[in-house]
Parts: structure tokens; C-alpha cells; sequence
């Protein structure tokens, strides 16, 4: 579960980036975080993640708050950023074995975890390349390894499906509802509105940092009286802000 109380944040104290933001994403969700350019997505989730300090409010992960006590939040989650390009000059198993030392994953465990893995990304004939060899697509596959190697309860994912090959993009999908079945919770952020349509559970979206709606797909039909899909909803409803 992730919940945000009272969350501001602003960049050289000019316009607020987030803006006194509530939201609660309870277990067993995939939640879609959906927004324009320069909405405040990114800064949210870096807050969520204690990479950034709120100016204001509170933030817990499965009830631990991230100001109060980061390491044991951070044991919490995994998270994917918005770029891939980490680490470049390891090798795509260095990394992935690295991430697993940091979270205290035992060897046996870690060399199953990293080969069922790298099955399903199809990632078994680069692990020994260098992370800087590979292409866009492969980096944002060996981050987001790195992340489940631990096997983490909160996934935090900013932009994940980017540059990802339709088969990887699937797998991960399957693995984001597979993670939400069982009773824990997918964070996401996305600009593909399809498949925030048919993936999420509930969606938010965010503008000037504020949130425009947060629900299911069928209530915001039903909230716009409307049968249009998310991206007409979407386009409506930023299209005045
Ligand atoms: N480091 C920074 N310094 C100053 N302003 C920033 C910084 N990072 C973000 N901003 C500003 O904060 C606002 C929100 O940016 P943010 O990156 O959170 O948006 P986003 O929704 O993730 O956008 P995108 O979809 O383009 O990635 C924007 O106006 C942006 O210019």
C-alpha cells in the first residue's frame, strides 16, 4: 500500500511542481499514473521514493513512512526510474547480482530468481555483456531485474513499458498483474493510454500537480457521462488546464 498525505512540492520555491496531492493505493492494485508533460509524475514518484523531500506531507509504504525511517521504506519497494541508463560500465550480471547483495539476497536463491529472469526478458545471452553494449530496450530489461530480483512488496515504476519490444512489454504486463493477484501493489506511470486502459485497476491523473480524477476506468465514464475511451477522457479533461 502506498498513501500520500497533504504532498507539495515546489522547484525554486517558483510554481508548485505538486500540489497538496492525496492518494491511496491499497494492496492487490495495479494503479496507473497518468499526466501530460511537466504534470508532476516524475517528482511524485522520486518523492514516493525518498530520492526528493516533500515540502510538505507525509508519505508511507506499506506503512512505513519514507522521511521517518527510509531504509526500512526502501526494503519495501523496487523502483524502476525513468531512464536505464545506470551503471553502464557493468556487466548486465554484475548489476543485477550487485542490486541483490544491497538487499541481502542469498546466493541460491539470487542465481534462480536471476535466470527465471532472464527467461522471461530474454536476457540469458547478455548477461555478460557490458550494460553499455546493450540497446535502450535491454538497459530498461536489466533495470527492471535488478528491481525484482529482491522481490520486492511495492513495485514503483516510472515509465516501464518504454522501449520495450512487444514481447517483453507483454511479459512485463503479465508479471504487473500477476504481482497485483497477489494481494501486493503496482505503481506505474505511463503515457500510453491503451494500456493504462485495459491494465489498470484504477488510474489518477495528474495536471499542474494536481490530481484531475482518481478511480476506475468505468467510473470516470460514468463521472464524464461519457462512452469514450481513456484517451478522449484524457484529452477532455487536460485540455483546459
Ligand atoms: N529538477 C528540477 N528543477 C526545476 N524544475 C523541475 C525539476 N524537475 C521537474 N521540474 C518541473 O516540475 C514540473 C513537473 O515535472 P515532472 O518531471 O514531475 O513531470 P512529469 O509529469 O514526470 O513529466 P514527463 O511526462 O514529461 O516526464 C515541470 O514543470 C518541470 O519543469
Amino acid at each position: 500500500m502506498i498513501e500520500l498525505n497533504g504532498v507539495s512540492k515546489s522547484y525554486n520555491g517558483i510554481r508548485r511542481a505538486v500540489d497538496n496531492l492525496d492518494l491511496t493505493i491499497p494492496d492487490g492494485e495495479i494503479f496507473g499514473f497518468l499526466g501530460p508533460n511537466g504534470a508532476g509524475k516524475t517528482t511524485t514518484i522520486k518523492m514516493i521514493t525518498g530520492i526528493i523531500k516533500p515540502d510538505a506531507g507525509q508519505i508511507r509504504i506499506n506503512g512505513t513512512d519514507i522521511a521517518a525511517d527510509p531504509i526500512k521504506a526502501k526494503q519495501r519497494f523496487g523502483y524502476v526510474p525513468d531512464s536505464p541508463d545506470l551503471f553502464l560500465r557493468l556487466k548486465g550480471l554484475e548489476y543485477v547480482s550487485f542490486m541483490a547483495d544491497i538487499y541481502g539476497v542469498e546466493q541460491e536463491l539470487r542465481n534462480s530468481r536471476i535466470e527465471t529472469l532472464a527467461k522471461r526478458f530474454d536476457m540469458l545471452d547478455a548477461l555478460g555483456d557490458t550494460i553499455q553494449s546493450y540497446s535502450h530496450g535491454m538497459r530498461q530489461k536489466i533495470v527492471i531485474m535488478g528491481v525484482l530480483v529482491h522481490h520486492p512488496e511495492v513495485w514503483i515504476l516510472d515509465e516501464p513499458l518504454t522501449g520495450l519490444d512487444p514481447k517483453s512489454s507483454f511479459t512485463l504486463k503479465e508479471m504487473m498483474r500477476e504481482h497485483a493477484d497477489s494481494g501486493r501493489t503496482v505503481f506505474f506511470s505511463t503515457h500510453v493510454l491503451e494500456v493504462a486502459e485495459k491494465l489498470c485497476d484504477r488510474v489518477a491523473i495528474i495536471n499542474k500537480g494536481k490530481i484531475l480524477f482518481c478511480g476506475t476506468f468505468p467510473q470516470m465514464q460514468e463521472h464524464f457521462q461519457s462512452h469514450e475511451s481513456l484517451e478522449s477522457l484524457f484529452l477532455e479533461l487536460t485540455k483546459h488546464e
